[in-house]
């Protein structure tokens, strides 16, 4: 029974002795290691002195009961998930369980697999909730930035950064995924420095033309092309005194990178059609979920505009390695939809916390404020519950979300896993049926029908 200090380790109790050898016996098979013993006093005398992931326990026994068990130990050590082994068809005992502070239980006899599974479940549960303990525990620092929030040690450096060029005057580049938080990092860090009583204008490089993008940054006279019927200022005049964020940057045409970079050099513009130039006195700021540094080694990018405006580099981190971030921003963005929908919602239900920290949130924290908003506008209780989150984030196992969760009741038909992965593969690349035909093997017309046939 001797078992490696770090390994997940199951504490059986049960009075019969024939029992807890079966159990351990085939745990042990499986890969699980566990201890057993044959009465609850042993066990709580045993958790006083060594570490257990999970207890297995059964309810009838001489002396102290599985259910008094799960009450004592809900007391003295709440973070040990207890499963409660119960008879067949006697589903008030399970009522009890979990009314006494167990974490799930399984009716006799036995089923092995289905033993495991439960079990693992219940590692799992353990795992995350320490996590959290954890990183909340290391974080008493500071909780936000002006309206970026967030205490993760990832979110901590960046704090101190952005305190820093809050207060000077240099270009800053931030990068960071799609929905990472980039312009409300460029509004705080303009809210926060000398001057925020001046304006602050985004423009986004990647939604205009290059024609349109010049006259849009440094303005034009009348008549300077065929729409021009009156002047414009353009935004970095309008942003005067303030400052200007650049947004999609790695996006901008070569031909406006020089004209930018000049504009840069010489804190001046010459608007469109005119032969005058105008000064300006503008902090500029740019952010990117490109790498720039890669674009200026292929020649996408002008290796002197990038020297400018990357004088100092913030990076965002995705939302998936901001640990208990995740759930602070979901409980933000929960109570704040919340109010302005003018729900009494104020929790989440079980199990809705551990999926929203296993999922991997490619969209960052956009993704997590759409989710909230959405179950915000589902639920129908005072919580939000599984069901109102969306299905990739229920199903989400791991990196893929074909399969059900560990719960039996969650597992699905290989007709269902057929469907699931044309799905994901038709959102891996965006509705192109061409595309997903060719990864999966099929003809488009086959896609078509599997996905009509469910409804699709
Ligand atoms: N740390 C944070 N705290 C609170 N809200 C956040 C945080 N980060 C992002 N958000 C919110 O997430 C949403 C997306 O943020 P934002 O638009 O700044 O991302 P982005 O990185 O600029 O995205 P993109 O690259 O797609 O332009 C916004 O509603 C923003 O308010």
């Amino acid at each position: 029974m001797t078992v490696a200090p770090h390994e997940s380790r199951v504490l059986i109790v049960d009075d019969e002795r024939n029992m807890c050898e079966l159990i351990e016996t085939d745990l042990r098979l499986r890969g699980i290691p566990s201890e057993w013993f044959t009465s609850a006093q042993e066990a709580i005398e045993a958790i006083h002195h060594q570490d257990y992931d999970v207890v297995l326990t059964d309810v009838r026994m001489p002396g102290t009961t599985g259910l008094q068990l799960c009450q004592q130990l809900s007391q003295v050590r709440p973070d040990i998930p207890v499963i409660v082994m119960t008879a067949f068809g006697t589903l008030e005992t399970a009522i009890l369980a979990m009314r006494s502070g167990a974490y799930d239980f399984i009716t006799k006899p036995i089923e092995m697999d289905l033993l495991s599974i439960t079990l693992k479940r219940a590692m799992e549960h353990r795992r995350l909730t320490e996590q959290v303990r954890l990183l909340e525990s290391s974080q008493q620092q500071a909780t936000s930035f002006g309206e970026v929030l967030g205490q993760s040690p990832a979110m901590q450096g960046l704090y101190d950064q952005l305190e820093q060029v809050a207060h000077s005057d240099a270009a800053v580049l931030i990068t960071g995924e799609s929905g990472t938080g980039k312009e409300l990092v460029a509004r705080s860090i303009h809210a926060s420095g000398r001057r925020s009583e001046k304006p602050f204008v985004a423009v986004n490089c990647a939604a205009l033309t290059e024609p349109l993008l010049e006259s849009e940054l440094f303005g034009h006279v009348k008549g300077a092309f065929t729409d021009a019927r009156g002047e414009r200022r353009g935004l970095f005049l309008e942003a005067d005194g303030g400052t200007l964020l650049l947004d999609e940057m790695g996006e901008m045409p070569m031909t406006m990178q020089v004209k930018l970079l000049r504009a840069l050099e010489e804190r001046k513009v010459r608007p469109v059609g005119s032969d005058k130039e105008m000064r300006f006195d503008v902090r500029v700021l740019t952010a990117t979920n490109r790498d720039l540094e890669t674009a200026v080694t292929e020649g996408r990018f002008r290796e002197d505009l990038y020297y400018r405006i990357n004088v100092i580099g913030i990076e965002l981190p995705p939302l998936r390695s901001r640990g208990a971030d995740i759930l602070r921003l979901a409980e933000h963005f929960r109570d704040r939809f919340a109010a302005s929908e003018n729900k009494p919602v104020a929790g989440f239900a079980e199990g809705v916390a551990e999926k929203l920290l296993s999922y991997s949130w490619p969209g960052n924290v956009r993704e997590l404020r759409n989710v909230m908003e959405r179950a915000i506008a589902l639920t129908r209780y005072d919580k939000i519950t599984l069901e109102d989150l969306p299905e990739k984030v229920r199903n989400f196992q791991g990196g893929t979300l074909i399969f059900g969760g560990f719960d039996p009741a969650e597992l699905v038909s290989m007709e269902e896993v057929q469907r699931r992965y044309i799905k994901h593969v038709m959102d891996a690349v965006g509705g192109n049926q061409t595309q997903a035909a060719r990864i999966l093997g099929l003809d488009r017309k086959t896609i078509y029908r599997k996905l009509k046939q469910d409804g699709e």
